[in-house]
């Protein structure tokens, strides 16, 4: 037996697949254990997607695409009542990313019904509540006793969280808070899973106390009988109906008719409200947003992930896919062998390498500052809230972007829900939206970017943290890309780094100059906004590719750097080209350079060709994760096609009621007419 490096090859797959995998020069079981940053990681999610396929209950029972809502949330909690029973046997206790994978596996990206608790109610509890709360409700929700969820954004307001309307008036005579919803707009509207699973919500009102408004504050509020599970006295809650995708999800409803909680239901970690009314304010004024910032944290690896199922697809369809001829004495080729293909999806594969190890850092720093504020260290919050706020905002939008080219990379059946990929999709761009709009948020980024300005333009460069000194740096007066005789990765970091800081001092320019005109303070900032999401994005995708670096100088394996080091190239030249006009228009790039640029471009397409296959692979998806036809570990896509066609609903009878009942008259009737 042959071992090859890819270790997706198994007898009896579609030739043109395995050719493609033969071809792959890296292990890729090592590969994996770069993605999940962690050999021990990579062999678990292995170990667990086994154990997964030996257990018939916990697969899909049909398609999702053939269930009705109802069904997938029914076999969703199926599933989700298995693995909670038998969780112990499958992943090791609390261990969040294996619960990550198992959630992916079984459940699936369509959400389940205790999506948000794992999601924001535990982490909200985790990082608000005080000890003495904690053991009352943390243990309870960790053990699923209790289901949780995260109540902030009303139908009127997600954004903009100082002016949501449901109250929380303290009453000092019976030491309870009051909550209320006192418009249609203040109703809480979108929380994931509110609608019908979750029988607990830590909800954002405001607080007032004694006339004083406090601003959004947190709390622990029973929304739901723990044993009948019906909505108790003073609540209205519900579904708020299909989206986009997601739709196993039932993101809800929920007003308030003058309800009370104990004032101990504030969440107590950071703030306090004492029985007097008394109010004591917590060492940082956002702290009470850190639901927020894990999720946003989190997000990065998980977009790179959908990134990656779209990729995985794309890529493997791609290579079993044949259509047409390159040189017309030979047979018809796969379509990955055409460079316009090749420019579709390989940058793409490249970012999702780059997104993954971005949003490893991430949740490092996250966890860190999780730590440091526990000690009451709130020093790092807002460099986690600047980079989070623009890696959620630039990896949602790419993500969104590159799901939508490996659709099209499909041609007509990339538009079958066979593909799965309108639902990866749907998914995928909710993060768009959701923690943030996207465009909010760069603008969060963008604050402490024109704070960074301001320093450099006032001579005090040396406070700058590391995540902005190269706004300090001074330029080289042109890049060196193609200048030196041997370009490396610093000439391109030292270009993105050129771009970025010119952009930010030009935006933050205008910002300061508008406001040396006379503008009012928000009226600059609104007229300087584009230019300032502008900067946030090339700050952002700076970061993204110095992540990127700093991953790549780590790796010993040899054959792992090469290709790696080859998506790199793939990934600087790309992303240079994307942003071209910046490096042109203060003359930093020539359009020679860019020449040099393109052609780089274009070797690294072809270079990168032989591994293409095993650069998705390594992201090591099942079939059962990927519930995609098209992507197919087997590459026997025709056949399974053609079954999942039959398999459709509409496919149980040949004759259809609506022709019984309407076509049959319908034909009859012009028929008798023509007579
Ligand atoms: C494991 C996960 C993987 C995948 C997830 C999959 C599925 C999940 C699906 C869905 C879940 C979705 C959940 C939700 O959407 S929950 C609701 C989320 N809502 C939002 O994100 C609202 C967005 N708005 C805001 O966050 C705030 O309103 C905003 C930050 C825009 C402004 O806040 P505020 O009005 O309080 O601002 P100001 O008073 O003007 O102060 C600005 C000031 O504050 C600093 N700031 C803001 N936030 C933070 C923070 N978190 N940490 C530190 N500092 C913060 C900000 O930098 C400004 O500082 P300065 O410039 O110095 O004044
Ligand atoms: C799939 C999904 C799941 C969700 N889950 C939850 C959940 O579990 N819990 C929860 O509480 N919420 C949840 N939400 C709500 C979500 O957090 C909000 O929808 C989001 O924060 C955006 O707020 P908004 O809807 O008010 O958008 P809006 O603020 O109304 O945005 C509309 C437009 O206005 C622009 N805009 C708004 N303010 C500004 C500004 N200051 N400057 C410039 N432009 C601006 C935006 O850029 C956007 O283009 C979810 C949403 C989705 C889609």
């Amino acid at each position: 037996m042959v071992h090859h490096q890819n270790k997706a090859i198994r007898e009896g797959d579609n030739p043109d697949l395995t050719a493609e995998r033969v071809t792959g020069t890296f292990d890729t079981h090592s590969m994996a254990a770069q993605i999940y940053n962690s050999e021990a990681h990579a062999r678990r999610r292995r170990e667990i997607t086994e154990i997964i396929a030996k257990r018939p209950e916990l697969h899909d029972t049909k398609p999702f695409p053939f269930m009705t809502r109802e069904e997938k949330i029914l076999e969703s909690s199926r599933k989700l009542t298995l693995i909670t029973k038998h969780m112990n046997e499958i992943i090791e206790p609390n261990n969040s990313n294996e619960m990550f994978h198992l959630n992916n596996e079984v459940l699936g990206i369509e959400g389940h019904p205790m999506a948000l608790h794992g999601i924001m109610f535990i982490p909200a509890l985790t990082a608000q509540a005080s000890e003495e709360q904690q053991k009352k409700w943390l243990t309870r929700a960790i053990n699923r006793e209790i289901v949780g969820t995260y109540a902030q954004t009303e139908l009127g307001h997600g954004t903009n969280l100082q002016n949501l309307e449901t109250t929380a008036t303290y009453d000092v005579a019976t030491q309870e808070f009051v909550l209320h919803t006192p418009t249609i707009t203040g109703l809480k509207w979108w929380p994931g899973n509110l609608g019908k699973s979750s029988n607990y919500a830590v909800v954002v009102a405001l607080m007032f106390i004694k006339g004083k408004n406090y601003g959004p504050h947190t709390f622990m509020v029973p929304l739901r009988d723990e044993k009948t599970h019906q909505p108790l006295k003073g609540i209205t809650i519900g579904d708020i109906g299909p989206k986009i995708a997601y739709n196993v999800t039932d993101n809800g409803f929920l007003g308030f008719d003058h309800y009370r909680i104990p004032r101990t239901n504030l969440l107590m970690r950071h703030t306090r409200v004492e029985p007097d009314g008394t109010y004591v304010k917590p060492p940082h004024a956002k702290i009470n947003y850190s639901a927020m910032v894990h999720v946003r944290s989190h997000m990065i690896t998980g977009q790179a992930i959908m990134l990656s199922y779209a990729l995985t697809i794309a890529t493997r369809y791609s290579s079993v896919r044949r259509q047409g001829q390159i040189d017309t004495t030979q047979p018809e080729v796969k379509v990955l062998e055409y460079q316009t293909q090749q420019h579709r999806l390989f940058p793409y594969i490249a970012r999702a390498y780059a997104f993954v190890f971005a949003g490893a850092e991430t949740v490092k720093l996250y966890e860190r500052v999780l730590e440091e504020v526990a000690t009451g260290n709130v020093s790092l919050m807002a460099d986690l809230h600047a980079l989070t706020s623009g890696l959620k905002s630039v990896v949602s939008h790419y993500t969104a972007q590159g799901i939508e080219q490996a659709r099209m990379a499909c041609g007509g059946h990339g538009y079958s829900q066979a593909s799965y990929m309108s639902e990866i999709f749907g998914v995928a761009v909710g993060g768009c939206t959701y923690e943030g709009e996207n465009m909010v948020m760069l603008l969060q980024l963008a604050r402490y970017l024109v704070k960074s300005a301001s320093l450099v333009k006032t001579g005090q460069s040396s406070k700058l943290g590391p995540l902005v000194a190269y706004l300090g740096a001074k330029s080289d007066s042109t890049s060196l890309i193609d200048r030196t005789p041997t370009t490396g990765f610093a000439e391109y970091v030292k270009t993105f780094q050129h771009i970025a800081r010119r952009q930010t001092l030009k935006a933050a320019d205008k910002f300061f100059g508008l406001m040396e005109k006379g503008e009012k303070r928000p009226i600059a900032w609104n007229k300087s906004s584009v230019e300032l999401n502008r900067a946030s994005r090339l700050h952002t995708r700076l970061y993204i590719v110095e992540a990127f670096v700093r991953r790549v100088e780590e790796v010993a394996d040899p054959r792992l750097k090469e290709v790696l080091t080859d998506l790199l190239h793939l990934h600087v030249n790309y992303e240079l080209l994307d942003m071209s006009t910046y490096a042109l228009e203060d003359g930093f790039v020539s359009s020679s350079q860019l020449d040099y640029v393109r052609d780089q471009l274009y070797f690294y397409l072809a270079k990168i060709r032989p591994n293409a296959v095993s650069l998705v692979d390594s992201w090591e998806f099942s079939d059962q994760e990927l519930r995609s036809v098209l992507g197919r570990r087997d590459g026997h896509v025709y056949e399974n096609l053609f079954a999942w066609a039959k398999a459709s609903p509409l496919n149980k009878t040949d004759v259809l009621p609506s022709v019984d009942k309407y076509l049959k008259p319908l034909m009859e009737s012009a028929r008798a007419s023509k007579l």
